[in-house]
């Protein structure tokens, strides 16, 4: 009888080009000089090996979660998405992995494998999280037929996509916010269970007998409990699992579109980066250079303001709207399905209210002042102001903040908002520029929440933004 140890079953995916963490590794320095001793050929500089030493990704892997029923196609359907991503380096972690294993004196028949309390959840953050920072990993090995961990460990690379399947990959919230695609395996409990007696019978060392009775006393049972309510986290529900190709081709599809972001992006769904295109960057080249006059600082500036608002405008709510066309012919069409309001983070937000103005004319605007206290510059940031539109909760709201730094300071006032009645949801950020490290603070305290900004800088030790444009408010106004 052929038994199951999981840690034989799943692993590391190998590509046929390694990443760039590994090829610096010592071990490919040494397969270099190997090859050179036994061959005489310089494969690194040869030119036969084009295997570039880039820079490790700077945003991290790809982060998919995989939940579903017992035997409902978790395993399977993984497999088929790590197939379909071909020579991307992808890296599969099984939450069977981590069951913490019984003691010799416990029974196996009278212990819920399936409610959360029996897998090591910390021991799979620490792993993920240096996968996330592009270090190795030691996961432990789970022996199904002895509910034991073996006393051996596998070391499992990072990759630039990581997927962690199991029954309750979604339950822990710290585990859930991680991931950046959550799918769920929806299977017929009656399949399910055909499919586990086989597989338990053949694989885990279990006779007919012992899997119904753990079905019904312990995994139907847990399933209600624990395992079903979190398919509402799911972004995709993928019914009748690996025979269900149409989606296992949107999911490849959509990471391949994500991997081919280098950016933020990848990870933050809500973010939009407009940056892309010349004109664009001519603004930024005019409104960034520290001989700019005042005349061409607002000029630009306010250019730039109008076409974030107007992306920012994209972003909200439409609904169908038909109107005649003076020809008397009817055009059918679009119009907004959502109250606006905009909030301006003082001073800098201030200057960036002619520019939305000139798209959204009777928009109503409030004011935030949010500072450290002055006597005390390590305390945190304090709302000192506030004045809000009305009725929060029913708005769409524009946070205006023209230099995203640190991201204390949007924090500080998405909290204010929240407080206040104000959907996370519905605020959207408008920035002309995002440190990379501001971005990541807002979607990690907010990952709901939309920015839109125009470029993505990077965040000096001295707190300032580089290389930035000064400050925005004293440019704008001439202070
Ligand atoms: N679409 C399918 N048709 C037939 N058998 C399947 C299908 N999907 C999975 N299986 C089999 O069912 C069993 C459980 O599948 P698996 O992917 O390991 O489920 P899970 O990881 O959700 O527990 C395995 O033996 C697998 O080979
Ligand atoms: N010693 C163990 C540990 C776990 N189980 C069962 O495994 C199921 C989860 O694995 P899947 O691949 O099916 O998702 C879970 O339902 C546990 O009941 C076990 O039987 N023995
Ligand atoms: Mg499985």
């Amino acid at each position: 009888m052929e038994m199951e140890t999981r840690c034989d079953k799943v692993g590391v995916v190998e590509t046929t080009k390694p990443d760039s963490a590994t090829c610096q590794s010592l071990v490919t320095r040494l397969a270099f000089t190997c090859a050179k001793r036994l061959t005489g050929v310089d494969l690194e500089s040869s030119g036969l090996v084009n295997w570039t030493e880039a820079e490790p990704s700077s945003v991290g892997p790809f982060l998919i979660g995989v939940a579903g029923g017992s035997a409902s196609g978790k395993t399977t359907v993984c497999n088929k998405i790590m197939q379909g991503l071909g020579d991307r380096r992808c890296v599969m972690i099984a939450l069977d992995w981590f069951y913490k294993g019984l003691e010799d004196e416990e029974d196996a028949s009278s212990y819920n494998f399936d409610h959360p309390d029996s897998l090591d959840f910390e021991l799979l953050l620490l792993c993920l999280e240096k996968l996330i920072r592009g270090q190795s990993t030691e996961v432990p090995c789970y022996d199904f037929s002895t509910h034991k961990r073996l006393p051996v460990k596998r070391l499992i690379t990072p990759g630039e996509v990581v997927i962690i399947e199991g029954i309750l990959t979604f339950y822990p919230l710290d585990i859930r916010n991680m991931l950046h695609m959550k799918i769920f395996v929806d299977e017929d409990p009656d399949t399910c269970l055909c499919r586990r007696i086989r597989r338990d019978v053949s694989s885990r060392g279990r006779t007919i007998e012992s899997v119904l009775s753990q079905y019904e006393k312990f995994v139907k049972p847990s399933y209600e409990e624990f395992i079903a309510p979190t398919k509402r986290y799911a972004d995709i529900i993928v019914p009748r699992g690996a025979e269900n190709l149409v989606a296992i081709d949107l999911v490849i599809k959509h990471i391949a579109l994500k991997l081919s972001q280098p950016d933020l992006r990848r990870l933050y769904p809500n973010l939009v980066i407009m940056g892309d295109n010349p004109q664009i960057q001519g603004l930024h080249s005019v409104f960034r250079d520290r001989e700019a006059s005042r005349e061409d600082f607002i000029f630009h500036a306010d250019r730039l303001i109008r076409l974030i608002a107007e992306e920012g405008l994209s972003l909200l709510p439409f609904q169908q709207s038909s109107v005649y066309t003076p020809t008397g012919d009817v055009y059918h069409g679009f119009k907004y399905s959502a109250e606006l309001a905009s909030v301006s983070i003082m001073r800098g937000g201030d200057a960036m209210e002619a520019g939305l103005r000139a798209v959204c004319k009777n928009i109503c605007i409030g004011k935030m002042l949010i500072a450290k206290d002055p006597l005390d510059p390590s305390s945190d940031r304090k709302v000192i102001y506030c004045k809000l539109p009305s009725e929060l909760s029913q708005k769409h709201v524009f946070l205006l903040d023209p230099i995203l730094g640190t991201g204390k300071t949007a924090v500080k006032a998405v909290e204010e908002l929240l407080r206040r009645g104000c959907i996370e949801s519905h605020i959207i950020i408008l920035s002309l520029v995002a440190s990379s490290e501001g971005v990541r603070s807002c979607f990690e305290h907010f990952p709901q929440l939309k920015l839109v900004t125009s470029a993505i800088d990077h965040l000096h030790v001295s707190g300032r933004v580089t290389p930035g444009l000064g400050e925005f408010a004293d440019r704008y106004f001439g202070t």
